[in-house]
């Protein structure tokens, strides 16, 4: 079933039955969903199968970085389950993007590739920490210029960027943003954050939503909440 809604809720659940229990709560023309690394690795595809069965678009939020071949591999693995956008690190470099897009090209697979940037968990000297000399801003301009040039939709960035990456790389390419926090919301992990109406108005042009939701003492009424703030 597919949604124009910007909104993605993020999955985060140690077991499939607690997924279910939550995605039975939601509507699939009212938001998207993702899956990410624990809920993967703990129910494997059969996530992907009983989401789309609910008529949920599925975000499959894996983050492959490895060499080209195995990056493709995976990524053509992903689109043939049907999800509606895969990712993969950017800092995997342009050979690896390349080779996950031209493979998606080859085999006529219509799911969305986007490459994370710098992960909205992370502040300027974390980023240092890694060897990475330059301003956080820069790093995420830089990759993402990466990730457009080796032929892919969008980036996962955080949406204190998005307004820059709209004038530098224009409104269709995919700007997904995680570390949305509205105001009622804790920050958690989070360190490069926004609001939903905000992160909308910078030019994201879709909201990756986790805890703030599923956390919430009422989920619903924090999702009701964040549609408020958007509409
Ligand atoms: O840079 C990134 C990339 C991915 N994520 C993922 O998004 C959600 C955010 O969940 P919250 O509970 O709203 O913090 C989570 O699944 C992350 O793995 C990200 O946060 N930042």
């Amino acid at each position: 079933m597919a949604t124009d809604s910007p909104l993605i809720i993020a999955l985060d659940y140690p077991s499939l039955d607690q997924a279910l229990c939550m995605a039975d709560q939601l509507d699939p023309t009212r938001c998207r969903v993702k899956v990410g690394k624990e809920l993967f690795t703990r129910s494997g595809p059969a996530v992907l199968e009983a989401l789309h069965g609910r008529g949920f678009e599925v975000f499959l939020d894996l983050k492959f970085h490895d060499i080209p071949n195995t990056v493709a591999g995976a990524v053509e693995a992903a689109a043939e389950q049907g999800v509606w956008m895969v990712n993969v690190h950017a800092a995997g470099g342009g050979e690896m993007m390349r080779a996950a897009a031209r493979r998606l090209q080859e085999k006529k697979l219509a799911t969305h590739l986007i490459a994370v940037t710098v992960l909205t968990s992370m502040t300027q000297d974390v980023l240092a920490g890694t060897g990475v000399a330059g301003a956080l801003d820069e790093q995420v301009m830089r990759l993402a210029a990466l990730t457009r040039q080796s032929g892919l939709d969008g980036v996962v960035c955080s949406a204190r960027e998005a307004a820059a990456l709209k004038s530098s790389l224009g409104e269709a390419f995919l700007k997904v943003t995680p570390g949305i926090r509205p105001h009622f919301a804790a920050l958690n992990d989070q360190e490069r954050v926004m609001t939903p109406a905000k992160a909308l108005k910078e030019g994201s042009t879709h909201l990756v939503i986790g805890r703030p939701v599923t956390q919430a003492s009422d989920p619903m009424a924090a999702l009701s909440a964040i549609e408020a703030e958007i509409a």
